[in-house]
């Protein structure tokens, strides 16, 4: 790791309110506020304009390394997470070979650390080869040095009730959560996109509510009766935060559990802007799973998030190579690049629509998906002695997504040409820049 410097942020707004104060920032934490004086600074970045939020932190990040460096590594997917606002990344299992072990998962936390722009967690399966039959050693990767503490099949639903409940058990065991693809894939067998009117006009198979809302009921239920941790990835649906809303107020079990405890959840970008409408260009591009859903869906997630019922956002930033998005639908591999665009969605989605402030933003990127994770030094408040993870954001700044100019390797954004609010101006990690003005400092 290199040695953090001294950085003086002048003029800068914690959480985007109160009068603008001064950071200095030494040895990798927050040293000071409105420092009187200022000797040995080695850089003073003019935060004039620009809002102090505490670094993101993403729970649901695809970096496809091992196996498809063609498409993003954790090198590439590192800078894009710098530039959008993240200090700290859990890497999803599905890589070739999976994640399903204590080398994999050490491979990825070592690479991560050389590239030293986030912190790189590793996720690790539930089941051997993401199979859904034999579960994974999940206690070999805790005590890996990689600390596996998210469990998760991503990319495929841990669909069998007693594989299920035994992950719950071993998880609570190791102090872990186990993150649920929420697809019961009895209802969405050649599943092409969100079953309703754009899907059935196109003649594409459909993916049905249902599917992912049975699922997140099962296994609310299964985890507060087993006592242990459950988080639900990328939650699509009206009917998912209702059920989440209905699990969350269940009385506690006779051993003093509440689901409210054991319980959380996460929205993506995409599903907060998005709907099933874009459906009718073709385009491979707005292929993802969970599918793009109704614009009831897309309000009745914003409001869950504002609410709290939905904890936080995750980009399940999902790199693919062209020849997989530029091709027939049918074919087309599901997924969407996240990272650099999530600020900017949930600038347009929750902010500008008077859903959450920017105090609120820090919630849902930062603070929460920290604590459940149970990260020490991530989503910490803005204040001295705390750690100097943060991001400086230009709150009035416009900008036009261009996915040649993205950090990823592979370029399938669905923003492409759309002008979005906010930007990412300086990212900092452990007190060392790793992001300013769309650059990389490495
Ligand atoms: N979200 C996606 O559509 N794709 C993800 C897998 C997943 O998150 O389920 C991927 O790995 O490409
Ligand atoms: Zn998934
Ligand atoms: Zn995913």
């Amino acid at each position: 790791m290199r040695t953090p410097a001294t950085t003086l942020v002048k003029g800068v707004r914690l959480y985007g309110a109160g009068d603008p104060v001064d950071l200095l920032l030494r040895g990798g934490v927050i040293a000071e506020t409105n420092p009187a004086t200022t000797p040995g600074v080695d850089e003073v970045i003019d935060a004039d304009g620009l809002i102090a939020l505490p670094g993101f932190v993403d729970l649901h990040t695809h970096l496809r390394e091992p196996g498809r460096e063609d498409t993003e590594t954790i090198a590439t997917g590192s800078a894009a997470a710098a530039l959008g606002g993240y200090t700290a990344v859990f890497a999803m299992a599905n890589t070739d070979p999976v994640a399903d072990n204590a080398v994999v998962v050490e491979h990825v936390w070592r690479r991560g650390r050389e590239v030293g722009l986030v912190d790189v967690h590793p996720v690790g399966a539930v089941t051997v080869g993401l199979g859904g039959e034999r579960l994974a050693e999940l206690g070999t990767m805790a005590r890996s040095a990689a600390g596996v503490r998210i469990f998760s099949d991503d990319g495929h639903c841990v669909f069998d009730p007693l594989i299920m409940r035994r992950a719950l058990e071993y998880s609570r065991a190791l102090g872990g959560v186990i993150a649920q693809h929420a697809e019961e894939p009895r209802l969405t067998v050649g599943a092409q996109a969100h079953e309703g009117e754009a899907a059935a006009r196109l003649g594409l198979a459909g993916w049905p509510a249902v599917a992912e809302e049975s699922i997140v009921a099962r296994d609310c239920l299964l985890a507060q009766h087993v006592g242990a941790r459950l988080h639900i990835c990328h939650v699509s649906t009206a009917g998912t935060a209702d059920v989440l809303r209905w699990a969350r107020r269940r009385p506690a079990d006779v051993a003093g559990r509440t689901a409210e405890a054991l319980l959380s959840a996460e929205v993506t970008p995409h599903h907060l802007l998005l709907t099933d409408e874009r459906l009718a260009s073709y385009d491979p591009v707005n292929k993802v799973n969970p599918p793009l859903r109704t614009g009831s869906d897309v309000d009745a997630l914003r409001t869950a998030l504002a609410e709290g019922v939905i904890d936080c956002v995750a980009t399940d930033h999902a790199p693919h190579a062209a020849q997989d998005k530029d091709c027939e639908w049918a074919a087309a591999r599901p997924g969407m690049l996240g990272l650099q665009t999530a600020l900017s969605i949930v600038a347009a989605t929750m902010v500008e629509t008077g859903l959450l402030d920017w105090r609120g933003v820090a919630r849902v990127m930062s603070e929460r998906p920290a604590e459940i994770a149970g990260l020490p030094d991530q989503g910490r408040p803005l204040a001295v002695g705390e750690p100097a993870n943060l991001v400086l954001v230009d709150p009035a700044a416009r900008w036009t997504v261009r996915a040649e100019e993205l950090a990823s390797i592979a370029a399938n954004t669905p923003y492409e040409g759309m002008e979005l609010p906010a930007r990412v101006v300086t990212t900092i990690f452990r007190g060392r820049v790793t992001a300013h003005e769309g650059k990389v400092q490495d």
